[in-house]
């Protein structure tokens, strides 16, 4: 077990200073692309400021044979792009066990460390894991001079990784958060469903047997509506208190079926709902489905400015529109609150539409 006052030092000489607190970044989106990919790698550069964090993924959906052009492919696009201030810059490297993680690692902090952010790291079982990846970070920084130490994100995807969860997320200083892998964990838990995330029409609860259909109606066998029922609640929701109880943000993560961006709209929004901060976007489609689903609606921002206003200090209990607002129902709110006005610092049109004062640009007002 680690003490808790090694999470104030680095863990190599020279590597800089850990974080005490995971900078709270727009991250909706994490666009996903394949810098083996030509004509993928392509777009990259004029998707910034497009997207909230651009991914190099060096992992599954990369061929075998295109792993070091891939990683090759990450360096030149991270040398030659400026991300400027509201594009962050994130990889996921190949898991722990396979061949190429060593060498993905040593390239890309030695070669790119100054421009990346977070390392998503795969198939995480337990804190054992981060703990391997938190030191050779520290040794890779401090030989290459870096000042600001990289972050790591958790994807959640065996049955260990599940069970170890809020070990996980409290490993180290670095844990930036944790997105779903419905795909691999699924397999892994030897689940039925082969699709990566979403729902599955089997999955559902049926109405009870109506007990008035009359004289040779079998109620049973008669049709009862069904409810389909969200596969993934537990594994979201269980992720959700972990990141939360350690400050780390939770993720949704992928969902397969491009063409269906209605369902993918729903399943981001459940997540939304129940505490990520943001999603995958394997496609283009997907980002302004993202964009849409984690930010707040301007009704909601509007209503819980409202209850602020009406609550005053802050303390006791009033009446708006028929309900109830208090203590508790005023940090809900102001949890809406706060994070229109991060989205707001960096997006002057979610700043109009929430009416918070959008700061000055460079130069303004001087
Ligand atoms: C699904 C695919 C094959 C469809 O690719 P496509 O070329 O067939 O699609 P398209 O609709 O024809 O593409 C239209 C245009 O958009 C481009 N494009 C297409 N995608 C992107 C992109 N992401 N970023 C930037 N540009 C993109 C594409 O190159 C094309 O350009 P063009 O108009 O010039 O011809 C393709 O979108 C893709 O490869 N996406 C990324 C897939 C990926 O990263 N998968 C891994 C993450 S999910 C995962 O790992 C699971 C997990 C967590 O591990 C677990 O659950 O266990
Ligand atoms: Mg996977």
């Amino acid at each position: 077990m680690r003490s808790p006052k090694d999470f104030f030092g680095p863990l190599a000489v020279g590597a800089p200073a850990p974080v005490r607190e995971v900078p709270a970044r727009p991250s909706r989106m994490i666009h996903f692309f394949d810098p083996s990919n030509e004509k993928m790698a392509a777009k990259v550069p004029g998707m910034v400021g497009t997207v909230d964090v651009l991914l190099g993924n060096l992992e599954d959906a990369v061929k075998a044979d295109r792993k070091e052009a891939a990683r090759q492919g990450l360096v030149d696009i991270a040398k030659a792009t400026d991300f400027g201030d509201s594009t962050q810059l994130w990889t996921r490297v190949n898991s722990l066990d396979s061949p190429w993680v060593l060498d993905d690692l040593i390239t890309l902090v030695t070669e790119i460390g100054d421009k990346l952010d977070v390392i998503m790291v795969p198939k995480v079982q337990g804190p054992e894991d981060i703990h391997y990846v938190d030191r050779i970070l520290a040794q890779l920084e401090a030989r290459a001079g870096l000042t600001r130490p990289i972050l790591v994100h958790a994807i959640l995807e065996t049955a260990r990784g599940m069970a170890n969860v809020e070990a996980i997320a409290g490993a180290s200083p670095r844990m930036q958060g944790i997105s779903l892998g419905p795909a691999d964990l699924a397999a892994d838990r030897r689940m039925k469903t082969t699709r990566v995330g979403g729902g599955h029409p089997g999955y559902l609860v049926r109405q009870d047997p109506a007990t008035d259909l009359g004289e040779g109606v079998d109620p049973v066998t008669a049709e009862r509506t069904t409810y389909q029922q969200d596969l993934w609640h537990y594994t979201i929701a269980r992720m959700v208190d972990a990141c939360a109880m350690h400050g780390i943000f939770p993720y949704y993560g992928p969902f397969g079926d491009i063409k269906d961006v209605v369902a993918c709209e729903d399943q981001f929004r459940n997540a939304f709902l129940l505490g990520c901060v943001g999603t995958w976007s394997l496609h283009p489609v997907q980002v302004d489905i993202a964009k849409r689903v984690f930010s707040p609606s301007a009704e909601d921002v509007a209503h819980a400015r409202r209850v602020k206003e009406a609550m005053g200090d802050g303390t006791g209990a009033v009446m708006l529109d028929g309900k109830m607002e208090d203590d508790a129902s005023l940090k809900q709110c102001l949890v809406i609150l706060e994070l229109a006005e991060r989205l707001s610092a960096n997006d002057p049109e979610l700043a109009d539409l929430y009416a918070v004062d959008a700061p000055a640009a460079e130069g303004e007002g001087s």
